[in-house]
């Protein structure tokens, strides 16, 4: 299958199936094995039709007459691909471009819907002041169509940062993300992973962040490399990694990570009490427990409990018991929309709502298992400050038994003297977005 249809096929099973991209994608190449650049065409071509989203539809509505609901999804499909290559991709010519679009059209279309995809094509080709954004209105309309977010978003980042920095922020969330690994310290070192990396014609430095972890800028297909199966490391994000040395855990600890699928942290965690004391993994959702055992038993952990329980009833299941608890809790992800090409498209303002109450309730329950003297860590991968610092300033005014931590101690140079609070943003600290607390319970 050439690369563009294979594209159209994964477009296909996102769009009405509703996969998500990243699983589609790799249950893609599963079951076809491809050429490096194969691969990276038509990742890049799936993850910017995905991205660019209701920009890519505000373009076509410019050259149809018909309501783009009622053009047939294959081909709206086939021209949102089109359309794409001819705007956004500089290295695809617009002549490729238009006809690999047309000979989609003809495979799984008929003659008029040809004629069709190489008229709007060619419109498209030939008169691109109809997709000047500036004539959408506003500029939030304008911003989110440049930047390929949904208008409610860039209102809400809008309101939280100002506009200059929402354009900056939403421009960060269309970079590619590097791809980010913790080296596993129980079997290995960074710079022993760093070698076998580069022995695999991967481009990585050590990050500026975390010692485990290591950035690839450039690197071969997952697949055509062991490391992560053998357990030499796990992809994680150096942000993320911070949580675990703001835990600070120790070969003696009982440590409770409430909401632990994957199990990214929590397996951080472990490997730093270097595979000693007690970590109680526990997950709402029956079905992610596996993924944190899979984990587990690639690395080599073996201090490791995995429970299926809400975290809202951890409070009371264990009341006053552990030494350190995380609360890495369920939240809107705003911190790391590059990673996750769907994800601002798939999330309504309403679902957010509702997030502070639902992270404070666990929050108190988590809480409530720390004993006197322990510790409390929350952290969030988002950057709205309603679901990060005003739910910890909440708590700590009902909870006078809980006093806030400065975390400046565990964090790298660079990132201290912010505050209490840690808040990483991705367009100024190019990282994912992160956000973390710590807290003692002190009766
Ligand atoms: C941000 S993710 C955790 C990521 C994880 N700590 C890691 O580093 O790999 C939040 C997790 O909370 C779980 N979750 C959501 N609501 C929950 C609840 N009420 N109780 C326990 N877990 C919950 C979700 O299943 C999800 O796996």
């Amino acid at each position: 299958m050439n690369d563009r249809k294979a594209a159209l096929k994964i477009l296909l099973d996102i769009y009405e199936n509703k996969a998500y991209a990243n699983i589609a994608l790799s249950k893609y190449f599963k079951n076809n094995s491809l050429e490096d650049t194969d691969r990276r065409f038509i990742t890049q071509l799936v993850y910017g039709t995905v991205k660019s989203g209701d920009t890519l539809l505000w373009i076509l509505r410019q050259y149809i007459k018909m309501p783009v609901s009622k053009v047939h999804p294959v081909i709206r499909t086939i021209l949102r691909m089109g359309i794409y290559q001819l705007i956004y991709m500089d290295k695809v010519p617009v002549s490729a471009a238009c006809n690999e679009s047309v000979k989609l059209a003809k495979k799984y279309g008929h003659a008029g819907t040809v004629k069709f995809v190489n008229a709007v094509m060619r419109s498209i080709d030939r008169d691109r002041s109809r997709c000047d954004f500036a004539k959408a209105g506003n500029s939030t309309s304008y911003t989110a169509l440049k930047y390929w977010h949904p208008e409610w978003l860039v209102n809400l980042f809008a309101a939280e940062f100002g506009m200059k920095q929402t354009e900056a922020l939403c421009s960060f969330n269309n970079q590619d993300a590097p791809l980010s690994l913790r080296c596993n310290t129980l079997k290995t070192t960074a710079e022993q992973l760093m070698e076998y990396l580069a022995a695999k014609g991967t481009i990585c430095e050590r990050s500026h962040l975390c010692a485990d972890a290591v950035i690839c800028t450039k690197h071969p297909s997952l697949a055509s490399m062991d490391f992560l199966e053998n357990g030499m490391a796990i992809v994680q994000d150096e942000s993320s990694m911070l949580v675990a040395h703001v835990m600070a855990p120790m070969p003696t600890d009982l440590i409770i990570d409430v909401c632990s699928a994957p199990g990214g942290k929590t397996t951080h965690i472990a490997a730093l009490m270097k595979n000693k004391g007690r970590v109680i993994a526990n997950d709402i959702h029956e079905h992610k427990l596996k993924l944190i055992e899979d984990n587990a038993r690639r690395l080599g952990l073996d201090n490791i409990e995995i429970h299926v329980e809400d975290a809202c009833n951890i409070g009371a299941l264990y009341s006053k018991t552990a030494d350190k608890v995380l609360a890495d809790v369920p939240c809107s992800g705003f911190g790391v929309l590059r990673r996750k090409v769907d994800a601002r498209w798939n999330k309504t303002k309403d679902e957010i709502e509702k997030l502070p109450q639902t992270q404070y309730k666990i929050l108190e329950s988590a809480a409530e298992a720390v004993k006197t003297g322990g510790i409390i860590v929350y952290s969030t991968c988002t950057i709205l400050k309603r679901e990060n610092g005003d739910v910890v300033n909440k708590f700590l005014a009902e909870h006078k038994d809980f006093k806030l931590e400065s975390i400046d101690k565990f964090l790298p140079d660079r990132l201290r003297g912010r505050g209490d609070m840690l808040q990483l943003l991705p367009h100024i600290d190019k990282t994912d977005g992160f956000f973390i607390a710590r807290m003692r319970r002190i009766v």
